[in-house]
């Protein structure tokens, strides 16, 4: 299975950009206090486009789970604010926030937590029944046929392959037809071929299906199926890649560590000022993740 092919970095991000579902401004986590206080988020702007999929990626303890977990209410940070789906979240009740979790974001993790007593279908549809919400059957159907799962819905999960699993997971998370799909390492446990199969439907669940999905991953070739790649470094953004391959990812990477540090911002400019940037000296000497499709980190 080959990754989609490039587009042009203007097709993404541009001032004529569909609606942000996620947005974070000035977000600030800090872990702990005094001497052993750790900030996991340092002043982080970040916009996820309606219909993209955009991988996370980071060295490890860059903030990107936690930066996740920020946007999806799911720990609440420290200073700043996220805006989901138009809401901005840190003023909601807990009850309203759950509702709003429940309703407009779906999640994937690598471990698929799926329920081993229930079916593939009883699993996908249980956020809905739990919310008692009706199910869309025309959604269901055209969820379940892009996901390739039609032939395997009346199978209990240890019945299914880890790649089918996941997909299920996936399935799950988008039944709701939520606003925007968080998801956490979805591939981290699976072979190659399911792993191309679920990032895949990741990539198709945007394309045809109108969706919106932020990931997380170590994995340059999952993060090659996306639209765009933001790179976080210490908690702060680090650059980014419009429609990478999965060299541009390497290469970009390989950059960052040759650096001996994390990069620095991918350009000086605005990104409203054009959205290629290929000159990690813009940065004013530390490398940016750069490819044929570098775009600059943030408007600041
Ligand atoms: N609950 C917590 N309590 C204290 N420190 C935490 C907590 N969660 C994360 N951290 C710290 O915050 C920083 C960012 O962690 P985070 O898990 O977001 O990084 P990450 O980029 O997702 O890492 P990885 O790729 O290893 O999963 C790390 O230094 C981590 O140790």
């Amino acid at each position: 299975m080959t990754s989609p092919a490039p587009r042009t970095a203007a097709s993404t991000d541009t001032p004529d950009a569909p609606e942000a579902r996620a947005s974070a401004r000035d977000l600030v986590k800090v872990y702990g206090s005094g001497t052993t206080a750790v900030r996991a988020l340092d002043g982080v702007d970040v916009d996820f486009a309606r219909g993209r999929l955009t991988a996370i990626m980071g060295p490890s303890g860059s903030g990107k789970s936690t930066l996740m977990h920020c946007l999806a209410g799911l720990d609440s940070p420290t200073s700043g604010s996220v805006v989901i789906d138009g809401q901005e979240i840190s003023r909601l009740s807990q009850r309203r926030l759950t509702a709003l979790r429940r309703t407009r974001v779906g999640f994937v993790f690598q471990a698929y937590n799926l329920v081993p007593t229930l079916t593939a279908a009883e699993n996908i549809t249980l956020p809905l029944d739990i919310a008692r919400s009706p199910v869309d059957r025309a959604w269901f159907d055209e969820v379940v046929d892009s996901v390739g799962l039609r032939d395997r819905l009346h199978h209990r999960p240890s019945e299914l392959s880890g790649g089918q699993q996941q997909r299920v997971a996936c399935a799950r998370a988008l039944v709701s037809r939520p606003s925007i799909v968080f998801a956490d390492e979805p591939t981290g446990n699976l072979d190659s071929r399911s792993a191309g199969e679920v990032l895949a439907f990741l990539r198709r669940s945007v394309d045809e299906l109108d969706q919106t999905v932020v990931m997380v991953t170590h994995d340059p070739r999952a993060a090659s199926y996306a639209h765009r790649v933001v790179f976080l470094a210490d908690g702060r953004l680090a650059g980014e890649l419009l429609d990478p391959t999965q060299q541009d990812i390497l290469d970009a990477l390989a950059l960052a560590a040759d650096d001996g540090g994390p990069p620095g911002p991918a350009s000086a400019e605005p990104a409203s000022a054009g959205p290629v940037s290929t000159r990690p000296e813009a940065s004013g000497g530390s490398a940016a993740p750069v490819g044929r499709h570098a775009a600059p980190a943030d408007p600041a």
